[in-house]
């Protein structure tokens, strides 16, 4: 399988801090991985640096064979990486409709049958096409958050904790919605809800004090309490 992203030692400042210190993984296309590690252990920060919006000191990011780890935002964005924010990135005054709209980097045809398959996959979003992105329940604004992202021809998407404050019927949603975009596009997660991280994971990157100190298949850790216990504090 294709390596699609080659994220080699990067080292992250904020400021004076020295976030990421060292973290190391490959992205293979096709597949949904998982960044997993406690609360504050960089896995935003991590996701940010790929993006360009911290960008890393150090280390190299390799993106289709081409090291992006310089460019600017909007150049990383335009070669075929989208981003899903924690906080889904959304203009409340802005309706559905116009959010999508918006969004479109192209109105071609490639472009307008992705978005017929978001509003299939997501109906809600064609009910309330034309209500304010403000007034949807959470679960509403983390799909919407997902079909802007997933409505360009982006090859890899970014998403951060899908499942945070979503009650369970929309986690399940939302982890239906990603298992059919597996087909189409490559996903890099970062999610705390291990049942949401295994039951779309192939693949998991462990992130502790902003290294990585743990990978594998995902199906062998649901079964390694030992490695549950240690990094994420469940078992
Ligand atoms: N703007 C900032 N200024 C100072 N420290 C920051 C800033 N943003 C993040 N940090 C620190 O960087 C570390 C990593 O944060 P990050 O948000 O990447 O962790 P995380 O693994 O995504 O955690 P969470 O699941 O809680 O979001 C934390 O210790 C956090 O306090």
């Amino acid at each position: 399988m294709t390596t699609l992203l080659s994220v080699q030692q990067i080292e992250t400042y904020i400021g004076q801090y020295h976030i990421l210190q060292g973290i190391s993984f490959e992205i293979r296309k096709g597949e949904v991985t998982v960044l997993l590690g406690r609360n504050g252990a960089g896995k935003t920060t991590t996701l940010r640096s790929l993006m360009g919006l911290t960008p890393p000191a150090k280390g190299k990011v390799v993106f289709n064979g081409d090291e992006i780890q310089r460019l600017p935002v909007h150049e990383i964005a335009r070669r075929g990486i989208g981003y899903v924010p924690e906080d889904q990135g959304l203009f409340s005054g802005l309706t559905v409709g116009e959010t999508l709209q918006l969004a479109m980097q192209k109105k071609d045809e490639a472009t307008r049958q992705r978005l017929e398959w978001m509003l299939q996959l997501f109906p809600d979003l064609k009910t309330y096409w034309k209500k304010q992105s403000g007034v949807l329940s959470g679960g509403q604004k983390q799909m919407l958050a997902i079909a802007k992202a997933y409505l360009n021809d982006n090859q890899l998407l970014l998403i951060d904790e899908p499942s945070k404050g979503l009650a369970p019927i929309m986690v399940e949603k939302v982890i239906h919605s990603l298992r059919e975009m597996k087909d189409s596009v490559t996903v890099v997660l970062v999610e705390q809800n291990f049942m949401m991280a295994s039951a779309i994971g192939d693949r998991y990157y462990i992130i502790d004090d902003g290294r990585t100190v743990h990978s594998g298949i995902m199906n062998d850790l649901k079964h390694n309490e030992q490695i549950k216990r240690k990094y994420l504090g469940i078992a």
